[in-house]
């Protein structure tokens, strides 16, 4: 029996590089990601996804389409029943200056120098295709560095 987490993840890709932030605290420190985390009761997965990337004082002014799903991911680590489901936006038109906070140390890298030695072994995986397609992913984890099993499916509609 799995119960499953609702997590969101916002890439900046713009062309020829990409945004991530260090995580430097709790679950993932030490990596690069894009930014994220937990959706919390009484939000919408893009609420959750607007308010864990934007600024407070940007929010209003960042029009709602400024980010669009691209990728459902599910994580499943052996020997827990928690799942982690996570939804992957990009906000190619974001053209803010990305700030540090006390989670993330935002910093750009050129698409062809993504430092993924210092990221989650899955996103070597997914990274191609969220680069230009939709996609639904699965990963079977044991720890948090050894992939199992995963399934990687391009599609139209998400
Ligand atoms: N890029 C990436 N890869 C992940 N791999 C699984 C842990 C093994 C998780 C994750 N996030 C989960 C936490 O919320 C942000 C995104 N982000």
């Amino acid at each position: 029996m799995f119960t499953n987490k609702l997590l969101t993840l916002v890439l900046v890709v713009q062309p020829g590089r990409v945004l991530l932030g260090m995580k430097k605290r709790w679950f993932g420190a030490g990596k690069w990601n894009g930014f994220g985390g937990k959706v919390q009761p009484g939000e919408t997965i893009e609420e959750a996804a607007r308010r864990l990337f934007l600024p407070e004082n940007c929010r209003r002014k960042v029009a709602s389409q400024w980010m669009h799903k691209i990728g459902n991911i599910t994580f499943e680590f052996i020997g827990e029943t928690e799942l982690l489901d996570t939804h992957v936006f990009r906000a190619d038109n974001y053209n803010g200056e990305p700030t540090e906070s006390d989670e993330m140390r935002p910093q750009w890298f050129d698409s062809d120098k993504i430092p993924f030695g210092q990221m989650w072994v899955d996103d070597i995986l997914w990274f191609p295709l969220m680069l230009q397609k939709k996609f639904f992913g699965y990963f079977k984890f044991q720890g948090h560095d050894l992939i199992i099993d995963h399934k990687l499916e391009e599609v139209e509609k998400l």
